[in-house]
């Protein structure tokens, strides 16, 4: 459906957008993920056709989309910047590309009247949208966005400016909307756990190239290098010796499974689930307990080791020690991912660890 073919686009002689490749399939969910400033955005505009293409090609549907205006790209667009015209009312604002499309007054009627249910604001027509509250505004600019049937939708941060608990329901709402229609999606955003609960595929960007791209699962699983590891949130990195299954790290030996071609210098990722936390006699790791955060079942602990960087252990609730209680600490091996020997390495080339 999409083709991004080598795209590079630039402010000025500095390149926001990179050389990326990325196709996305009819129907695909694809998000894009990355930090503040990695060209997430830009990328989006330039398949817009808001922002020119330096280098490389946009493909929608087999049709090279330069020289193509904005607005007969046949795009749905759902930007930050792009807010509800204030002035008119709900149905005026969903109805609003139908009728720049010639949609008929009576059949523009009926659309809106549909995609409002859809959406989960039935009967919603006549309503102010000064008066509805953030999660609504939202649902009425995917309406907005999704009425003159787009062939690809994109989005802009849909959920941002929302509280988490909307947020996280509205993105499984919008999943499964989308699943419905069979919408083909192209969403940005810099929350990790947004992306995850909505895309097929997460591609994470950084400084407008591609670190790694994979279904959520994947990337969770494997992240390809120390700067997708810790973009999603892991703290627990360190440079590593690898021989076989056993890897020299600043907190000691630690098990990996023998995976093919990973020793030497590598990178390793250890989980939080993987830092086995126990009384502080025997053969473990002593540590402090510096930081100890409630996350709902289970609490992040921050352990301050007697040699080597702070570690962190996620723990259950019920059995998480005090700050200041000392600890010994062990290390699951099936938690313990080699990551690709240098950061910014092969994208997707992590091998996991197995066994204990
Ligand atoms: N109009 C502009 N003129 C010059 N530089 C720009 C412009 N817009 C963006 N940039 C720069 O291009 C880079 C990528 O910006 P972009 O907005 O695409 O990133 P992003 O990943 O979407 O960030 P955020 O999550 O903060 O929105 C940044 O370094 C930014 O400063």
């Amino acid at each position: 459906m999409l083709v991004l073919d080598d795209v590079t686009v630039r402010y000025g002689d500095r390149a926001a957008v990179d050389g990326i490749r990325l196709d996305v399939a009819d129907h695909e969910i694809v998000s894009v993920l990355g930090p503040s400033g990695s060209g997430k955005s830009t990328l989006l505009r330039a398949v817009a056709g808001l922002q020119p293409v330096a280098a490389g090609r946009v493909l929608l549907g087999g049709r090279d989309l330069a020289g193509v205006p904005a607005h007969r790209r046949g795009l749905g667009l759902m930007f930050q910047d792009q807010q509800l015209f204030p002035h008119r009312d709900v149905g005026g604002n969903v109805a609003f590309g139908l009728r720049m499309h010639g949609v008929s007054r009576a059949a523009a009627r009926e659309r809106v009247a549909s995609l409002l249910a859809l959406v989960g604001l039935p009967g919603a027509e006549r309503r102010a949208v000064a008066a509805l509250s953030g999660g609504e505004q939202q649902r009425v600019a995917l309406a907005r966005a999704l009425a003159p049937s787009p062939q690809l939708l994109m989005l802009d941060e849909p959920l941002g400016q929302l509280d988490r608990s909307l947020r996280e329901r509205l993105v499984v709402e919008l999943r499964q909307l989308f699943g419905r229609l069979g919408t083909t999606v192209l969403a940005v955003t810099h929350d990790q756990g947004e992306a995850f609960a909505l895309a097929d595929r997460v591609v994470v960007m950084r400084e407008g190239r591609v670190a790694q791209t994979g279904t959520p699962a994947e990337v969770w699983e494997r992240p390809a290098d120390e700067f997708v590891a810790r973009f999603l949130g892991f703290a627990n990195v360190v440079r590593a010796t690898v021989h076989g299954d056993v890897a020299d790290t600043p907190w000691g030996k630690v098990g990996v499974s023998a995976a093919a071609g990973a020793s030497g210098e590598r990178t390793l990722l250890i989980r939080p689930a993987g830092v086995r936390v126990g009384p502080p006699a025997g053969t473990g790791l002593g540590c402090e307990v510096v930081g100890r955060t409630f996350r709902g079942e289970h609490v992040v602990l921050v352990l301050r080791p007697e040699s080597g960087p702070e570690l962190e252990a996620s723990v259950a609730l019920r059995e998480a020690p005090e700050v200041g209680e000392r600890v010994g600490v062990g290390f699951e091996a099936s938690e313990v991912v080699v990551l690709d020997s240098a950061p910014g390495g092969r994208a997707g080339g992590a091998t996991r660890g197995t066994g204990s």
